[in-house]
């Protein structure tokens, strides 16, 4: 299986009575090194509530993700905006789930591979809020 976020430890153990004992703890996700880690309620308290966050990404309600909308100009400046998310977003293999209607660009984001907001989510929507003012 290729997603890391959920780690089960099962450990097997041989009781007094001669049965045999299975107990299940989810470990974290920091234990599996090199794997893309789901951020922590804390982390993400940080970010959404620092001036990092440019204050209106906000939480997806039944899903672990973040979205914000952003209104240009016109289309050629939506437009010029998403070229730019773009080319990020293909270096870092890591792409935005959007919607676009001339000016309007309203974007999601979320990390498939631990089903959830990761690290990556964080970084992608600091390069958005960047390209977003000009
Ligand atoms: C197979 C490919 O590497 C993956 O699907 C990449 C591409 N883009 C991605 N984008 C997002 N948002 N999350 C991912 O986990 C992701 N993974």
């Amino acid at each position: 299986m290729n997603c890391s976020c959920l780690h089960w430890q099962v450990s097997v153990s041989g009781t007094e009575a001669g049965a045999v004992r299975i107990s299940v703890a989810q470990t974290t996700a920091s234990t599996m090194a090199g794997k893309i880690q789901i951020l922590s309620p804390e982390q993400r308290e940080q970010w959404l509530s620092t001036l990092h966050n440019g204050g209106q990404w906000v939480e997806v309600v039944g899903r672990d993700a973040i979205y914000k909308e952003f209104i240009f100009k016109d289309f050629n400046q939506a437009f010029g905006f998403m070229s730019r998310v773009a080319l990020q977003a293909e270096k870092m293999d890591h792409h935005p789930e959007w919607f676009n209607v001339y000016n309007k660009v309203q974007i999601t984001l979320s990390t498939h591979e631990c089903g959830g907001l990761s690290q990556r989510d964080i970084d992608l929507a600091n390069f958005i809020d960047q390209m977003s003012v000009f």
